[in-house]
């Protein structure tokens, strides 16, 4: 084998450490003094054993040292002294090694609380910066998932194995260096059967590891299919359309395939393991054989037999200890490294700096603006141009998948475009600082956030610096129409929304659209308004009442509308007609009408729909 294979081969092998150092790194920075002193005790456990084996020498040479002079002079008393002092000893001895062992748990203890809850808030700090493509990213979100998932255990428990690992290896050195006395090549020989167990172990745990970190796809499909039959929100329709069957089949199916990859590993694993371990046992009792043999033969004392004898027993145990250890300890490496990937993934850093543009009141400007989604073939958006000025209501018209969505996450940079640009106030929306941006537009998806907070809170968050700011709540709810609703509830404002907490009230479709735009109105000083079918699940009545007024408030403001609802999109000052991710038409109502295109042809279709 050539060097680099060898080494590559030892690197394999030791994979399993990898990740020890980063996570005693990342106690080290959570909390320094617990650190220290979980290394201080770990020192003490595993040193104390061996001086207790000694000391049990020491007690039984001097009994019989003590009961042969004791024949002699009859002095009993006098005898007595030194076996009792290294009884007392042993005691303290035991006392210290019991004291280190409860002062590990304890800080332990402390230790996970604190990882825990610094693990997780990295974990949702590093979340706060991640790019929207990045949550869509079905790769990366595996590894947030699976970060977040086992957060509050995993990085300790990795610490404490480590640091298990040490005491035992402490311990065993000092019980090695008690052996050393009786002979080398006893030691010799232990070490030498203890070496094929080791690495049997190491080497299956790697493999685990490996086995695992391919797996992530099928466990989060697991859990996918977990959350569809145990959460109040697919209730409905797993009941309804009788889904609990079919979900509970696939995660039978998912589960057969990964427990007979389990299986293998875990027979193998366990075969390997107690064969190679009978090597290090029978090495063991050659050598345990071999001390009798020289106690008969009085070349050692009885003391010495006894103390060799507690080495080998607690030997034996603290060795079947490490190899535990070993093995657990790549489930938590696989943790950590998730987590790590995770933390050390790039987020692309925004450059923009600027807060105002260079043509102030110039409006929104899309220069051939074309864009793909990652990982699609084809663009969403093709070449967009147009010019919005302050104080326009623009409409966007479109069939299902037509780019309508996408235009407004580019409008919001939540993605950028691949060609062309977009100016705000004459100033490419790359160039503008990206929190002064936002504060200048304000959106509700289609898809916004129904937050399990109360009524007041799920409007003041369109606004989080005023959220609590119950005059402005007023304001916003009477924008958006929700006042009247609003009142009828039995805390008003301070309803709580949603089930999942104690004494909330659920909404009806048409409702929390209401809340939804008065949110978007919460934010009071934005220039630009965006609706994505704000107004889908309302009555017409409400919707043609919520236009109107809209108007009227909305004066200087932008309006960026997306709308299947004519009746509603007539009323845009310029209305957009995308097809395939292309503006097929563009003007004002009466425009489109008399151009007679596909404008014209839905407008018709709809209103036939009402006749
Ligand atoms: N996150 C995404 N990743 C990849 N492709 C996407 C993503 N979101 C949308 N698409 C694709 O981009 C195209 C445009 O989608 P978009 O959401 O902009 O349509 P839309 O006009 O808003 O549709 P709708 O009227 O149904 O809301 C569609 O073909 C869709 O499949």
């Amino acid at each position: 084998m050539s060097i680099r294979r060898k080494i590559n081969a030892l690197r394999q092998l030791l994979a399993v450490f990898r990740y020890s150092g980063r996570a005693i790194g990342l106690v080290w920075t959570t909390n320094r003094t617990l650190t220290i002193s979980i290394a201080a005790l770990t020192l003490i456990a595993g040193l104390l054993p061996a001086a207790v084996a000694y000391i049990g020498k020491l007690i039984v040479d001097a009994v019989v040292q003590a009961r042969n002079v004791g024949t002699f002079n009859s002095g009993i008393s006098n005898s007595l002294y030194h076996p009792l002092i290294y009884v007392g000893l042993e005691a303290i001895a035991i006392a210290l090694l019991a004291a280190s062992q409860r002062g590990l748990t304890v800080c332990q203890s402390l230790l996970r609380v604190l990882l825990a809850q610094r693990v997780n808030v990295l974990i949702l700090e590093k979340a706060l910066t991640l790019e929207l493509a990045q949550f869509e990213d079905s790769e990366f979100y595996d590894k947030m998932s699976n970060a977040r998932r086992e957060a509050s255990t995993r990085p300790l428990s990795l610490v404490n194995r480590t640091f298990g690992l040490v005491q035992s290896a402490l311990s065993l050195l000092t019980y090695g260096a008690l052996l050393v006395s009786f002979s080398l090549w006893a030691v010799f020989i232990l070490v030498l059967a203890a070496i094929p167990a080791f690495i049997a172990e190491t080497k299956f745990a790697g493999q685990a590891f490996r086995l695992f970190r391919w797996r992530a796809p099928e466990t989060r499909q697991q859990r996918y299919l977990e959350t569809l039959v145990a959460r109040e929100d697919f209730a409905k329709e797993v009941k309804l359309y009788k889904l609990g069957e079919m979900l509970l089949g696939r995660y039978h199916n998912i589960f057969h395939q990964i427990y007979g990859e389990d299986k293998n590993l875990t027979l193998r694993r366990g075969l390997w393991g107690y064969l190679l371990s009978l090597l290090s046992t029978g090495a063991l009792y050659l050598a345990y054989g071999w001390i009798v043999i020289e106690t008969v033969a009085n070349r050692i004392s009885l003391g010495e037999m006894t103390m060799y004898l507690t080495v080998f027993r607690q030997g034996q145990r603290t060795f079947s200890e490490a190899l535990t250890s070993i093995g657990g300890m790549y489930e938590d490496n696989l943790y950590l490294s998730n987590l790590y990937e995770f933390l050390e993934e790039k987020v692309p850093q925004s450059r923009g700096e600027a807060t105002k543009g260079i043509y102030p009141g110039d409006g929104i400007r899309f220069e051939n603006v074309s864009f793909s989604y990652p990982g699609s073939s084809k663009p969403a958006l093709k070449n967009i141009s147009f010019h919005l000025q302050p104080g326009e209501k623009l409409a966007i018209v479109g069939e299902n998948g037509s780019g309508k969505t996408t235009l407004i996450k580019l409008l919001t940079r939540l993605y950028n475009p691949e060609s062309g640009r977009i100016l705000l106030d004459g100033l490419d929306l790359q160039e503008w600082d990206v929190e002064v941006l936002r504060q200048r537009i304000s959106v509700i998806f289609q898809n916004f956030v129904r937050y399990q907070f109360t009524v007041g809170e799920n409007i003041g968050v369109g606004e989080v610096e005023n959220l609590e700011d119950s005059s402005r709540w007023e304001v916003a709810a009477e924008m958006g129409m929700a006042r009247p609703f609003i009142k009828n509830l039995p805390q008003g404002f301070r309803t709580q929304l949603g089930r999942w907490f104690k004494g909330g009230q659920e909404l009806s479709g048409g409702q929390w659209q209401k809340i939804a735009l008065s949110r978007a109105f919460m934010r009071s000083k934005a220039e630009i308004l965006v609706l994505d079918e704000p107004t889908s699940a309302m009555d017409p009545q409400a919707e043609f009442e919520i236009f109107n007024h809209f108007r009227t408030s909305t004066k200087s403001q932008m309006v960026f509308l997306i709308s299947h609802r004519f009746s509603t999109v007539r009323m845009a000052d310029k209305i957009l007609v995308i097809e395939f991710g292309e503006i097929i038409e563009e003007g004002t109502h009466e425009e489109l009408l008399q151009l007679q295109g596909l404008y014209a042809k839905l407008f018709h279709l709809q209103a036939a729909g009402y006749r």
